[in-house]
């Protein structure tokens, strides 16, 4: 998120966490100055996640020393070493789109992470592509694994029925443009996620 009113909205209606993005290029890139007054609007309880892809680690530690997040995101080709590096827990993501499903190599490489989130878009791309994966191919992780790429209001309960995921993420699939939440979208996608929950118990 970009603005303090989307995290407002966003933890009224009850999401569990926020995501700060950092990656280089990325159009939802926040400077650290941002990032802090955004931090400020979190509250207690609900995590402020810190999204890295391939970030220089002095600036990995320099923002988190700057924000404080709870969480750090990595999105890119960083080592296990690099990722617990920071004090603090972390999820990796998996691009699978492009036929990438290399869940036994993953799960190896990073046995400090806390999570892996699965996203759709392809191995070395940016996230936040709406780009979807098919979802009945969740590998097994043994771990939390957070669900994410081309998630929407339309489609969000179909993608937890059929992967059963620990969590979800959006983020195009509830924009109006690049960084800029669209109030409506967000609210009807925690409606149909508190939904598919209320019929698929566990
Ligand atoms: O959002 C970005 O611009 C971004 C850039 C580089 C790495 C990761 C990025 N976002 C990652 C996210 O967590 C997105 O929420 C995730 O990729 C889902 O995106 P979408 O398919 O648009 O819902």
């Amino acid at each position: 998120m970009t603005r303090p009113g989307d995290v407002r909205l966003a933890v009224e209606l009850g999401v569990d966490a926020i995501g700060l993005v950092f990656a280089p290029g990325s159009p939802r890139r926040l400077d650290a100055t941002r990032a802090v007054s955004l931090r400020q609007a979190i509250p207690p309880l609900v995590h402020a996640v810190a999204l890295f892809m391939d970030n220089p680690g002095s600036e990995v530690e320099a923002l988190v020393k700057q924000v404080k997040p709870d969480l750090l995101q990595f999105h890119g080709s960083e080592s296990d070493a690099f990722c617990r590096g920071f004090g603090l827990p972390f999820v990796k993501v998996l691009a699978m789109g492009g036929g990438n499903t290399d869940a036994a190599g993953l799960r190896k490489r990073y046995p400090s992470a806390s999570a892996f989130l699965l996203d759709g878009h392809a191995p070395g791309q940016p996230g936040g592509s709406g780009e979807r994966f098919d979802w009945s191919h969740v590998p097994p992780l043994g771990k939390p694994v957070f669900l994410a790429g081309g998630l929407k209001p339309g489609n969000v309960g179909e993608a937890i029925r059929a992967a059963r995921p620990f969590a979800v993420d959006v983020s195009s699939g509830i924009e109006s443009a690049p960084g800029i939440k669209d109030g409506g979208r967000m609210q009807q996608f925690v409606e149909e996620v508190k939904r598919a929950d209320r019929s698929n118990p566990g």
